[in-house]
């Protein structure tokens, strides 16, 4: 069984061990701005020219308007970035993935030797449970009521494990164990919305909680004024008594909820993405060695996340209001979504294809065996050629082709590639290849696309104001 209780509270209700906005970032442009904003108030004194300062300010205020963005989808709407980048993931297909690789299993979930009972409510063969306890954060003075701003709840304490357990991929039949048991950093994308107010009923309490209790016993509905006293109360009082105040016992057990239930159980349909190994024949889908990027998402002005971890999630992820968001690009074409007769291929194997007798493009995720159109191709035989080996989107569309070469292309049509067999070289991150590795988003890359842009505008910004200054001082002498 894999604890991950500690991971998730210090983290504060946050199952991604990631931030929206680089702290490396905010310690670089908190400093610029003081500067820049010294720099143009000087200007304003000195020449008596705001044009700068307003320049400055504007600049700024769209800098920190990108950032309050990126947060504030991060926090408030539903983690877009992250969601986003997994709806675009393609499911892979157990039979043409190959070891090592990074892959996204959908399937039906059944659990191994070991299962995990929530400890809330009775729950058996669960791969997945979580429980978490909250406490009112104000001081008492009026009823609780959970829609209330989440500023007023507070995690009082947090129960999550999971197992190891089986996934049957729904696209080829074949299983695999989901190693998320011990040893193993799960990132469960599961919305833990169940509020449950508690009754005497459903005091089933699990040994943590238990402990919990008696080690709190002593204060038992006494005043309430420490938050370890409210957690008592959670089991030594009966809310529905109507002798115990309405604001004494304000707490709500907020479970995982997946479509509806409150964990994942055996029998439930859930999205696995982690590395596949193969050992001994026995397939089996673990942690990813390296960090998993979404990558920028320009279309939407999201910074890139990075995730550690194997990710756990609902199978059929639309319905949730996580989810529920419209997905900037077309997703390229599954193979169920092909007409039938056509192939999957892996990319190494059709990257073979590329000699004169033998030449396949691979454009946009489709294969196109091109070899009796060589001597025809209008732009000559050697630009294909070229272009095989390899993947020719860009190569195809630099070139501009007309409606009508892409209508002959389907001719050539033989089939598609799994494109989780692609390389995916901007999503992963290898872990040992730069330093930036586990610093997470407080990666160079995204501080040096800032500073490129504020440097030189900075720059440029004091050089003005110098010009002014001197040409202010000439006219006066
Ligand atoms: C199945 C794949 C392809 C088909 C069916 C195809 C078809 C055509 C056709 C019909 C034209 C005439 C111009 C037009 O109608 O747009 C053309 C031109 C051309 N194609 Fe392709 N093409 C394919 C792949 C590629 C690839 C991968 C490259 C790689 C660079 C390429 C490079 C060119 C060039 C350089 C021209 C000449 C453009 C010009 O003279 O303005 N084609 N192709």
């Amino acid at each position: 069984m894999n604890d991950l209780s500690n991971a998730a509270v210090s983290e504060h209700q946050t199952s991604f061990s990631c931030k929206p906005i680089p702290s490396l970032a905010l310690f670089i442009l908190i400093p610029l701005f003081l500067i820049g904003l010294f720099v143009s108030v000087f200007i304003l004194v000195v020449v008596h020219n705001a044009a700068f300062l307003l320049s400055f300010l504007l600049l700024f205020a769209l800098v920190a308007s990108f950032l309050a963005w990126n947060a504030v989808n991060w926090r408030h709407h539903n983690r877009s970035a992250f969601a986003i980048f997994i709806n675009s993931l393609p499911d892979s297909d157990l039979r043409l993935a190959r070891e090592g690789q990074l892959v996204k299993i959908t399937g039906v979930a059944s659990c191994g030797s070991l299962s995990l009972e929530t400890s809330y409510e009775r729950v058996a063969r669960c791969m997945y449970a979580s429980t978490l306890l909250y406490e009112y954060g104000q001081f008492g003075l009026k009823p609780a009521n959970v829609k209330r701003s989440w500023f007023q709840w507070n995690l009082a304490y947090c129960e999550r494990f999971s197992t190891d357990f089986y996934i049957t991929d729904r696209k080829s039949g074949i299983s695999a164990v989901v190693k998320a048991g011990s040893g193993c950093k799960v990132i469960p994308l599961i919305i833990e919305n169940k509020l449950v107010t508690t009754t005497n009923q459903r005091r089933a309490l699990s040994p943590h909680l238990s402990n919990l209790v008696t080690r709190t016993k002593p204060f038992r509905r006494g005043p309430i004024t420490t938050s370890r006293r409210r957690v008592t109360s959670l089991y030594d009082t009966d809310l529905e008594s109507p002798t115990i105040s309405a604001y004494a016992c304000l707490k709500h057990l907020q479970h995982a909820d997946l479509n509806e239930l409150l964990h994942v159980q055996e029998g439930n349909t859930v999205t696995v993405i982690g590395m596949l190994r193969k050992v001994d024949d026995v397939l089996m889908i673990v942690q990813t060695p390296e960090l998993i990027s979404t990558g920028c998402l320009w279309q939407r002005l999201l910074l890139p996340v990075d995730v550690d971890g194997l990710i756990l999630a609902p199978g059929d992820i639309r319905p949730f209001t996580f989810y529920q968001i419209p997905l900037p690009f077309d997703l390229p074409l599954k193979p169920q979504d092909m007409g039938s007769g056509e192939k999957v291929f892996v990319y190494e194997d059709l990257v073979q294809h590329k000699n004169r007798t033998d030449c396949w493009l691979l454009i946009s995720g489709k294969v196109y065996d091109v070899t009796q159109f060589l001597e025809e191709h209008p732009g000559g035989d050697e630009v294909l050629l070229a272009a095989s080996g390899k993947d020719a989107t860009d190569d195809f569309e630099d070139v501009g082709h007309s409606d009508d070469a892409r209508e002959l292309m389907k001719k050539y049509l033989i089939g598609e590639v799994d494109s989780t067999t692609v390389p995916l070289r901007k999503t992963v991150k290898p872990m040992a290849s730069t330093t930036v590795t586990h610093q997470h988003n407080d990666g160079p890359g995204i501080l040096s696309k800032i500073l490129q842009f504020l440097v030189p505008l900075l720059i440029l910004g004091f050089a003005f104001g110098l010009q002014f200054f001197g040409k202010k001082e000439k006219t006066e002498t």
